[in-house]
């Protein structure tokens, strides 16, 4: 399987996030990338190629452009204000507050967020438009015919909605390479999110739509990140009622169970019949995964391909979320290694 990949990730390295009342060092670091590129490359899973370049256009087809132009322009107005530092959002619009822009760097950046989970640095505009190129590059060559691509993108993209970010999150590049297969003539895509935490972001994306069919298997939000989306009586709305399945699953939950969940969530792919599939693949689902609950061992993730490539689709692997650092590569790619197994 072709791996599409950039080192433009490096650029983006947020100092710190707010994690159980404590300043913590970040856990969406760039040897994430640098060992699951490694992994790839140590069992030839097959070439490696750099992304090329798309521009505004397909991700305005996605976002805000009041938010796209927001994050471009950020980190000159925030050296403007004379700060060299990480930029971090601090006050969000909450119920009943005025759901308006302010002038104020300090506003907007709360304006387009959901959490301090994304810090904003010199690199990071650099560095999240390469991960959308690295998303879009997967799903062209899926279109000149590829079985399977795997996008290894860095920042991640599953939390992000059309106008605001998170969750280590700022372009949601999963949407932008689904948007893309819409535009050049699908008539239907699904995206099955394996991530840990819930996707909140593509499914506010394609929640009114019947044209992308949403899938989720994470850590119930009850008591898991991002708390507020991800329920399972959430199933879309308008022309997109059905088209949206979430399987949120107890803490502790291993294989035997997330296995279900996975073979349900296949079920309505299946019943949908997409012309591609794109993965949002977050390994941190993992056992000793240091921020995350769910109890998989590096075994399910061969098994977890296997499923995936049983159904036949052309698939495009989007890299989302994962953070035990030693395993994430052998995880990701154990992935990619059980879905090319299936002829
Ligand atoms: N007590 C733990 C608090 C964790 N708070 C933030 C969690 C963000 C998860 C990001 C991710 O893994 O879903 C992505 F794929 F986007 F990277
Ligand atoms: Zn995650």
């Amino acid at each position: 399987m072709l791996t599409i990949y950039s080192d433009d990730h490096h650029l983006h390295h947020g100092k710190f996030e707010l994690i159980d009342g404590q300043l913590t060092p970040c856990f969406e670091k760039p040897s994430r990338a640098d060992m699951v590129l490694a992994r790839a490359q140590k069992v030839n899973l097959g070439g490696v190629a750099a992304p090329r370049e798309f521009g505004l256009e397909p991700i305005l087809r996605v976002h805000d452009s009041g938010f796209v132009h927001f994050l471009k322009g950020a980190w000159a107005e925030w050296q403007a204000m004379g700060r060299d530092y990480d930029m971090l959002p601090f006050t969000w619009p909450n119920r009943r507050l005025r759901q308006t822009i302010p002038d104020c760097i300090d506003g907007k950046f709360g304006y387009y967020s959901f959490d301090a989970g994304v810090p904003i640095t010199a690199g990071t505009w650099q560095a999240v438009s390469s991960s959308v190129n690295v998303a879009l590059t997967g799903q062209a060559e899926l279109a000149k015919g590829a079985r399977g691509v795997f996008s290894l993108c860095r920042p991640p993209g599953h939390h992000a909605a059309a106008d605001y970010m998170g969750g280590y999150c700022y372009f949601n590049n999963a949407a932008i390479a689904a948007q893309a297969c819409l535009d050049q003539g699908a008539a239907r895509v699904a995206i099955l999110d394996v991530d840990y935490h819930h996707g909140n972001g593509t499914q506010d994306i394609f929640y009114d739509r019947a044209d992308v069919l949403f899938t989720s298997i994470h850590g119930d939000p009850r008591f898991e990140y991002p708390f507020f989306l991800g329920y399972a009586d959430e199933k879309g709305v308008g022309v997109g009622e059905g088209f949206n399945f979430n399987y949120p699953l107890a803490a502790g939950s291993d294989w035997s169970v997330w296995s279900l969940a996975l073979a349900a969530a296949c079920r309505q792919i299946a019943a949908y019949g997409p012309d591609v599939l794109i993965v949002s693949l977050g390994v941190d689902t993992f056992k000793e995964d240091p921020i995350s609950q769910f109890k998989l061992d590096s075994p399910d993730y061969l098994r977890m391909g296997e499923t995936i490539g049983k159904l036949g689709l052309q698939t495009l692997f989007v890299m989302e979320g994962g953070y035990a650092v030693e395993e994430i590569g052998i995880n990701a790619i154990n992935v990619l290694q059980g879905f090319d197994s299936v002829q």
